[in-house]
């Protein structure tokens, strides 16, 4: 198990007092627009002019501030309303506000040079532990990877947040990932958790965006008094916190670049998101059920799309997406692959989703940075056979050895049912130990009233289903327990995750009993592949020939041939060809269309039925 010697973490403990706000002054005011169509059009500077004092010289100068006015990536068709007087991004609400200290002068050092900014490295990755990490590329012409940020040309302003953001180097997956979607390219990327995957695609579609060229005038959407939101980018992904998150990330790093990004997502009054749009945007994340209703409702447009990014893409065709987001990327007025730019994006990735990706991506680079689906050793992961009446128990004496140590920590507890969740949460309010629960039942203010309660230390242990098990970035999750074992190795591998991120370490401990005996092949093998012990019992479980994996769990790594079964599927002799089935397997639920039927292992997954409001959307 590595050790983690400087973590964020660890610095970020010792940080007394919240930083003061940023001291940036607010860049030059952006060329006024020559012409308009009204006054609520006046103030509109598209993205790429918007940064253009405040971004390096090499932006392209455009032809016509008036011909850009029509451009439709930075608002509706119709025009944005914008503040006058000035650019919007002056009044732009500091997303930084409390939490990092004053900016170094921007020609204090390069983004990369670690020296000017040690003292608030606090996002210190550990890059010795990511040091020396396996990276697997394929394709056509894979662009060089960059050692630091400022081998990337990603302007002045990006530049600045990132050093707000306290990034001093890239970590491994973005120094692969950003200069190949810089290039253009299209990107399928695999990186284990915590390893900066959001950065990753969102540094060069905010740079895109603030550099680009502007699109075309939007076919429709400006008559009828219709108000139609014309996207440059959408970033899919799978749950609500998620997409929540996504945005706050993605607001940070376009910070007072003029590039406007808004959030779209189910259980949340459609109302303030159909604002949000109508006053403009250039970035749009989404789930795919609320997105599909808007596009339904002509509020969003993907006619302007020029980037599009999936986060945990794999999950999305879990829990039964594949429709809306085949329906989304497919089957409305998205330009086609080859004129918009595709990324991808998980820590693991199944041949399912890499068949269907397949469909999306073109001339696509595969890239692999750790093991594909695999876990990072900074996660020292710990089974216990532990049989179903003892498990409370058992999690009490847990959580009884952490109080003992003193430390203030949050412990992440995984289950695999809504009722579950509920009757849990209560089992341990009553016992003295403040939890509350987040899953599919819980109305979206519940959710989210929950995860605030949690990331604060209120309430230091919550409780949940898979809905959290993805991409939820929560500093000092110290211990995740696996109270129930999922039935598939990947989902561990991602609910795992929420701990030990960015080069912090972290404990995971599993409680394995013989309902999860078809899970004993992958969990012996993941834990070996990332260094830990394996317990001698569980290695006799995973000898067992019926246990090896397949048996009723949706086991990818075992039940797919290769061992990973997660390499690039193009160099797999027997993958399919494009847009080719994806073929029978449990994986799917039986081989089910991929409808609308989720799965109940889920906890709430999939829709209930045409129409039902979904927790997931
Ligand atoms: N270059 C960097 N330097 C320091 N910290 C970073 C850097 N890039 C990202 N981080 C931080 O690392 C943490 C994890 O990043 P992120 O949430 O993007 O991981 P991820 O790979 O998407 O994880 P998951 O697979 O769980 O979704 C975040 O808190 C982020 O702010």
């Amino acid at each position: 198990m590595a050790t983690s010697r400087t973590s964020w973490a660890d610095v970020a403990d010792a940080e007394p007092a919240p930083p003061p706000p940023v001291t940036t002054p607010a860049p030059a005011p952006a060329p006024a627009p020559a012409a308009s169509n009204g006054p609520a059009r006046s103030s509109y500077v598209p993205p790429h002019l918007r940064n253009r004092s405040a971004s390096s010289a090499a932006a392209p100068a455009p032809s016509s501030a008036a011909g850009l006015l029509s451009r439709p990536g930075g608002g509706f068709g119709t025009g944005a309303a914008r503040p006058r007087g000035g650019p919007r991004w002056d009044r732009e609400p500091d997303p930084f506000a409390g939490s990092e200290p004053p900016l170094p002068p921007a020609d204090a050092a390069p983004a990369d040079g670690a020296a000017p900014f040690e003292d608030h490295q606090n996002t210190g990755i550990n890059f010795d532990a990511y040091e020396d990490i396996p990276v697997e590329t394929s394709g056509r012409d894979v662009p060089p990877p960059v050692a630091t940020f400022a081998e990337i040309d990603l302007g002045a302003a990006l530049n600045d947040n990132i050093r707000r953001c306290r990034y001093v180097r890239p970590t491994p997956v973005q120094r692969h990932a950003i200069p190949i979607s810089l290039a253009g390219r299209d990107l399928m990327a695999c990186a284990q958790t915590g390893s900066g995957k959001t950065a990753a695609f969102c540094f060069p579609i905010i740079s895109g965006i603030m550099r680009g060229p502007p699109a075309g005038r939007p076919q429709r959407g400006g008559g009828m008094g219709m108000r139609t939101a014309y996207p440059s980018a959408l970033i899919l992904s799978p749950t609500r916190e998620l997409s929540m998150q996504i945005h706050e990330e993605a607001r940070k790093f376009s910070y007072q670049t003029g590039v406007r990004v808004v959030v779209a997502y189910g259980g949340a009054p459609i109302t303030q998101q159909l604002r949000d749009l109508e006053r403009g945007v250039d970035i749009l994340v989404a789930t795919p059920g609320r997105l599909v209703d808007l596009l339904e409702r002509a509020r969003v447009s993907l006619q302007s799309i020029r980037y599009l990014a999936l986060d945990e893409a794999d999950r999305m065709l879990d829990m039964g997406f594949e429709p809306q987001v085949r329906r989304i990327v497919e089957q409305m007025d998205m330009p086609p692959p080859g004129v918009r730019q595709t990324m991808l994006f998980s820590a693991t990735f199944p041949k399912e989703i890499q068949r269907m990706a397949s469909d999306f991506l073109e001339n696509y680079i595969f890239l692999a940075v750790g093991r594909v689906g695999s876990s990072t050793e900074l996660i020292a992961q710990r089974i216990e056979f532990v049989q179903e009446a003892d498990k409370r128990s058992h999690l009490m004496d847990l959580l009884h050895a952490q109080r003992d140590t003193g430390k203030q920590t949050l412990t992440l507890v995984f289950v695999e049912t809504k009722r579950g969740a509920d009757s849990l949460e209560s089992w341990l309010c009553m016992n003295g130990f403040p939890a509350t629960s987040i899953h599919g039942d819980r109305n979206q203010q519940e959710r989210e009233y929950a995860l605030r309660s949690f990331k604060s230390g209120q309430t230091p242990i919550l409780v949940a289903t898979d809905v959290a098990a993805r991409g939820l970035d929560i500093p000092h999750v110290a211990h995740v327990v696996n109270f129930d074992l999922p039935n598939d190795i990947d989902d561990y591998v991602h609910r795992i995750g929420r701990t030990g991120r960015a080069g912090k370490s972290g404990l995971a401990t599993a409680f394995f009993n013989d309902n999860n005996s078809s899970m004993a092949k992958s969990l012996a093998e993941l834990m070996q592949e990332s260094n830990q012990e394996v317990p001698a019992w569980l290695s006799r479980y995973a000898a067992r020939p019926s246990y090896g994996g397949g048996g009723g769990g949706r086991n990818r790594r075992s039940g797919g041939g290769s061992r990973f079964g997660g390499r690039d599927f193009r160099s797999d002799s027997s993958s399919f060809g494009k847009g080719g089935s994806r073929g029978g397997g449990d994986y799917y639920g039986g081989g089910s269309s991929g409808g609308y039927g989720g799965s109940s292992s889920y906890g709430g997954g999939g829709y209930g039925g045409a129409g039902a409001p979904s927790a997931w959307d």
